[in-house]
């Protein structure tokens, strides 16, 4: 027989207050009309992870060009490591990124290119040959403590007239104050957008909102603040609006989520929902949803979803691209990937350390074969 439930562990919630009531309407349909943003879709960039890097110019020619006519205005496309990502360590691309790159120029004209690249993997002679292909925006992505390294790239693709953007990943690993003072970081280096990434899809409204507010802070509004948000605990899109409402005002989204881990924020939710709260995009709903079912959905080799290894990198904070490196890892030396994530989330892992996950793995097998049986 099962229990009886009774009410008893709840806290009383405190009285409301009208001021509450406003806020929580800012939340609801037509709350943020009048603000502005630009969307970026990076299905051809972080979507890269969940088809191993196998993207083909005939995939990348026929997203690119839905996204164009969805007037999605920024679309990039790059490995999912970035520039030069491709290499054992990180997956080999199944097609070299600049055919890939050249096959997205050539099907948009009002749409502008964007590229991905982490210092160190790629270098700034890879900024030159994307730029040459028809890339006008630069992403320099750093860990979130880490914006010096991107000094260089930064100035880089400043001076070569790029729309430069900073990118700082695992953003939920520094508290706001550091995100803001990182942010700063990259301001001075020359970036004119600063993004807010939750790569691990471990941070919760709130996380994205005092980021936001602490980079507005730290650097006087003198860049826009950017979200890239990832759907392991399901909350992308309400990350995302929690974001805007803070302040933010580039806000990346993939078609159907396709991305890392549980993926990003759908794009077709994003435009959707964002019409509904009044928050101006440009990006036709209607085709956004359409490209997302008859374009996207059929170039995704697995499905994008909150299952268990997804949930459980939002839940351990570990790196969405470190998933499939973990999958292998469980499946090489016969240990619940579970037990994997969570022991590189306590190890708090950062991008780049996609070897530690072998590691991990060898060593809870070894475990396991010296544990005394029964
Ligand atoms: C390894 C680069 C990474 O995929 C960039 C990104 O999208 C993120 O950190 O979420
Ligand atoms: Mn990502």
């Amino acid at each position: 027989m099962s229990a009886v439930y009774r009410l008893g562990r709840e806290t009383a919630p405190s009285p409301v207050h009208t001021q509450q009531v406003q806020a929580a309407a800012d939340f609801g349909a037509g709350g943020m009309a009048g603000i502005e943003v630009t969307l970026v879709d990076s299905t051809l960039r972080d979507g890269s992870h969940a088809v191993n890097h196998q993207f083909t110019v005939e995939q990348v020619r026929a997203v690119a060009a839905s996204l164009e006519a969805a007037r999605v205005p920024v679309i990039e496309v790059s490995h999912g490591d970035g520039l030069s990502g491709s290499s054992l360590v990180y997956g080999l691309s199944g097609t070299d990124e600049y055919d890939l790159i050249r096959a997205a120029a050539e099907v948009t004209t009002d749409t502008a290119l964007a590229v991905l690249l982490l210092p160190g993997i790629g270098v700034r002679h890879d900024l030159d040959r994307a730029q040459e292909l028809g890339a006008s925006v630069a992403r320099i992505a750093t860990h979130c403590t880490e914006a010096d390294i991107a000094d260089v790239h930064i100035r880089h693709a400043r001076d070569r007239g790029m729309l430069t953007v900073g990118f700082l990943m695992m953003s939920h690993m520094a508290t706001p104050a550091v995100v803001g003072a990182q942010a700063r970081i990259m301001a001075d280096s020359g970036a004119e957008v600063v993004y807010v990434v939750d790569s691990a899809g471990a941070m919760l409204p709130g996380d994205f909102a005092a980021r936001v507010l602490a980079i507005r802070d730290a650097t006087d509004d003198s860049v826009l603040v950017g979200v890239h948000a990832h759907h392991n605990l399901g909350l992308a899109v309400a990350n995302s609006l929690a974001a805007v409402h803070a302040g933010a005002r580039w806000v990346d989204a993939c078609g159907v989520g396709l991305g890392a881990g549980a993926g990003n924020a759908p794009l077709e939710m994003i435009a959707a929902s964002f019409e509904r709260a009044g928050i101006g995009t440009g990006v036709d709903v209607r085709a956004a949803i359409d490209l997302a079912e008859d374009v996207v959905r059929p170039v995704m080799a697995r499905p994008v979803q909150g299952d268990r290894p997804s949930v459980l990198l939002g839940y351990a904070g570990v790196y969405g691209s470190f998933l499939i490196h973990a999958e292998r890892a469980a499946a090489q030396f016969g240990v619940p990937i579970a037990d994997i994530l969570l022991e590189i989330g306590r190890r708090k892992a950062v991008g780049g350390q996609e070897d530690l996950i072998v590691e991990v793995a060898a060593g809870l097998a070894a475990a396991r074969a010296a544990a005394p049986v029964g």
